[in-house]
């Protein structure tokens, strides 16, 4: 059984890992931390986990997560950076769904997140945790870098046409919408019940701290400059994501050609749906699941990804768990089999 701790246990990454690693079947859970709530019984607070999880979480600095095998970091930017030397140093497995490890260079990092960097040295050593792009890295890997949930989307429906030398690098366009749970569970005005449901508005268009990541990734698999404009928005939903990604052709293709090269692609991947071209993916057709959806378009010489996916399952802890799995060497999908939920 593989010992599993959870930093950052009340938050919804932290319940959502909860949710799908109470019954996977080689895992342990171990420690669950939360500064507030020290002692109180996990199922107290999430009675969905009543007869699933019989642990208390205990305040950080009273867990013991030495004894852990692999411990997710479900906590805001900054909290992993200042543990994980610790944790690998005893031979621990570190898995941080936050940002701390996900930009290589560390004047970027610490120009967009606005805290100091206080372990650089261990950002050559990170895996980038996208699974379907990383496999064989992310087997060998003692530090993962979760990928952001905008990021997720965006690379996995640009990357088939950058390999492909098929689009202009330099005119990538992310349109993107979120349901509100990707802000966390942190109180907070702008996610509140009467601001955010009813309500419809793009955020963060001078610039979000996923474009550099997202760049940074993209810009592995083509040789030409790659810029994105990627505008998120908030929608009043509590779990999704859709992005509408545009690229122009910078080669004649044809609407069948085209859905062949990301049906290759994506071929090995349980976790990526290629829909038939011109399908409309729904974000309820992945609430729940780790399933991402993508459907091509075509629009004169601009190819059009519509993708969908759960944010806090593909975009976060299902995505945490498939490389938990590849870290020790299990079937990627294990424990992750779950059908969305509909309606
Ligand atoms: N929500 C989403 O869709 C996605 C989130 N992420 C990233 O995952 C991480 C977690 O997000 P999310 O679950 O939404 O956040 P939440 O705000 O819902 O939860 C944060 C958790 O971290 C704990 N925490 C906060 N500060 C500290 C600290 N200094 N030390 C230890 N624990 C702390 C909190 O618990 P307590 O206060 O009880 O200690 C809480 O359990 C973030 O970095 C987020 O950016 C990534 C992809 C998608
Ligand atoms: C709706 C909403 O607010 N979403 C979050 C993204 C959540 C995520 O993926 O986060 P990290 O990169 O922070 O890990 C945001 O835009 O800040």
């Amino acid at each position: 059984m593989i010992k599993v701790g959870i930093v950052g246990g009340t938050g919804y990454t932290g319940v959502e890992l909860l949710r799908l690693l109470a019954v996977h079947p080689d895992v342990q859970l171990t420690a669950i931390t939360s500064r507030k709530e020290d002692g109180l019984p996990v199922a107290d607070m999430f009675p969905s986990l009543r007869g699933r999880v019989n642990l208390a979480f205990s305040a950080p600095d009273k867990a013991d997560l030495t004894q852990c095998d692999v411990v997710f970091f479900a906590t805001p930017h900054g909290v992993a950076m200042a543990q994980a030397p610790a944790l690998l140093a005893a031979g621990v497995k570190v898995i941080d769904l936050a940002a701390d490890f996900r930009l290589k260079d560390q004047a970027t990092f610490e120009q967009w997140y606005k805290i100091p960097h206080t372990c650089p040295e261990l950002l050559k050593e990170a895996v980038y945790g996208l699974v379907e792009l990383n496999r064989d890295a992310i087997k060998g890997a003692k530090l993962i870098a979760n990928p952001g949930c905008y990021p997720t989307t965006m690379q996995l429906g640009f990357y088939p046409l950058l390999k492909a030398g098929l689009v202009d690098a330099g005119g990538l366009i992310a349109d993107c919408k979120s349901g509100v749970s990707g802000a966390g569970r942190k109180a907070e005005i702008a996610t509140l019940f009467s601001e955010a449901s009813d309500n419809f508005k793009a955020y963060g268009v001078a610039g979000h701290r996923h474009t550099p990541e997202t760049v940074a990734q993209l810009q592995n698999f083509t040789d030409q400059p790659v810029n994105l404009i990627f505008t998120p928005h908030l929608v009043p939903m509590i779990r999704g994501m859709h992005s509408t990604l545009y690229a122009r052709l910078t080669r004649d293709i044809s609407n069948e050609e085209l859905q062949a090269l990301f049906e290759a692609q994506y071929a090995d991947a349980a976790f990526v749906d290629v829909m038939p071209f011109g399908s409309h993916p729904e974000t309820r057709s992945t609430r729940g699941s780790n399933m991402l959806r993508l459907a091509l378009h075509r629009n004169g010489n601009t190819v059009i990804v519509l993708v969908v996916q759960d944010n806090l399952v593909k975009g976060a802890s299902g995505q945490a768990v498939q490389c938990m799995n590849l870290m020790f060497g299990l079937d990627e999908g294990k424990g992750l089999n779950q059908v969305a939920l509909l309606p």
